[in-house]
């Protein structure tokens, strides 16, 4: 449903509803109706990347992801002397409680240490900065990639050949030869944190730093359930037949590509516990007690060597959605009868 007429002018908008409907609304406005999205990004901000890359300043340990006003984008491409219309390479990535819409837009064509030290700041690697950045710059910047690597790897169409052309939101890409609409995609994975009823299993792929275990996880095929999906990974992976499982969370994750992760706890059998560890896809996988993981929650989520050479068990950051299920592991066994 389009709202037209009086909803034209954000500002009127944002008097009439809550908070956060009239900012979906808006949004919502915005990927359907070019016109409202180009004045939109004349009053906008934008969050620039370069190749992928988010331009971040350091702020002692912290990362901070600058928001470039119009002005600003619009006189440092006229120092590079492109054209003002390259913001229309933008795509909407969200907007402020005011509805002032944020942008997102990869300058990988032009020089990046001239804009660096135009604006004093670094492009940065998103994996490398993405612990250290603050709450709300996390997901943004995480959308904005995903959506900038899929207009980049998207631009013609898999059946004409033909070239796409995005809409101004950058919500879709069209092939005009023979209408077919697309949509950026995400991968649903589930991750799983097993549990016997004492135990929870983690694993670890070789990949993984040294040292670092994770909870179990897996692309789903093609017209599986999430819940065939839990089954069929944990029995691909360590041999176990899931006797029961449930919806914990969901996160989006954008290393290496935009996968949409749905987290499940999954219990088995006491007795049919005996790990079969697929090494083709796993280095190792373990029951670990309830001792062993708080002692690990209490680390430094980072590599710690023994004196024998091998390395103390340590689990993923706080922000990885693996954490948040060991985390609830943890409640409930403390909660739980003995
Ligand atoms: N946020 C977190 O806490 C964690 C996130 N992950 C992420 O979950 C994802 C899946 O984990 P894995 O164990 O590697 O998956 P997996 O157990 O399904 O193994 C990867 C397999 O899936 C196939 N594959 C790759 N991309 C695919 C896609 N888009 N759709 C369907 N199949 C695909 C590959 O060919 C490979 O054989 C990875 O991207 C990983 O980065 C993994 C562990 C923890
Ligand atoms: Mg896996």
């Amino acid at each position: 449903m389009i709202y037209q007429g009086v909803y034209r002018t954000p500002s009127l908008w944002c008097r009439l509803h809550s908070t956060y409907v009239r900012k979906m609304r808006y949004l919502f406005e915005l990927k359907e109706d070019d016109g409202i999205c180009r004045q939109a990004q004349n009053s906008g901000t934008f969050y620039l990347f370069h190749n992928l890359s988010p331009f971040l300043k350091k702020v002692g340990s912290k990362y901070l992801a600058p928001q470039i006003s119009v002005a600003e984008m619009k006189s440092m491409l006229g120092k590079f002397r492109q054209n003002e219309q390259m913001i229309e390479d933008s795509v909407l990535i969200g907007c402020s409680d005011e509805c002032m819409a944020y942008f997102a837009l990869d300058l990988g064509s032009l020089e990046k240490s001239v804009i660096e030290s135009e604006l004093r700041g670094l492009f940065t690697e998103l994996r490398k900065a993405f612990f250290q950045l603050d709450g709300k710059d996390a997901p943004l910047l995480s959308s904005a990639q995903a959506l900038l690597r899929w207009h980049d790897t998207h631009q013609y169409c898999s059946k004409t050949g033909q070239p796409t052309q995005k809409n101004l939101a950058g919500s879709k890409r069209v092939c005009h030869t023979n209408g077919i609409i697309y949509y950026p995609q995400m991968s649903p994975v589930v991750i799983t944190l097993v549990s016997d009823g004492s135990r929870c299993l983690l694993a670890r792929q070789a990949s993984f730093p040294k040292g670092m275990y994770s909870a179990l996880a897996g692309f789903c095929d093609v017209g599986e359930t999430l819940e065939e999906t839990v089954r069929r990974e944990v029995a691909e992976e360590v041999g176990l037949e899931v006797e029961s499982l449930w919806y914990s969370a969901s996160q989006h994750w954008p290393f290496p590509n935009s996968s949409l992760m749905i987290a499940c706890h999954a219990m088995v059998q006491p007795q049919q516990s005996k790990i079969s560890v697929n090494k083709l896809e796993l280095e190792a996988a373990g029951w670990f007690s309830l001792e062993e993981i708080m002692e690990a929650l209490g680390r430094e989520p980072k590599p710690l060597k023994q004196e024998d050479g091998s390395f103390s068990l340590w689990l993923p950051p706080k922000w990885a959605i693996a954490h948040q299920l060991i985390q609830e592991w943890v409640k409930l066994q403390a909660s739980s009868p003995a």
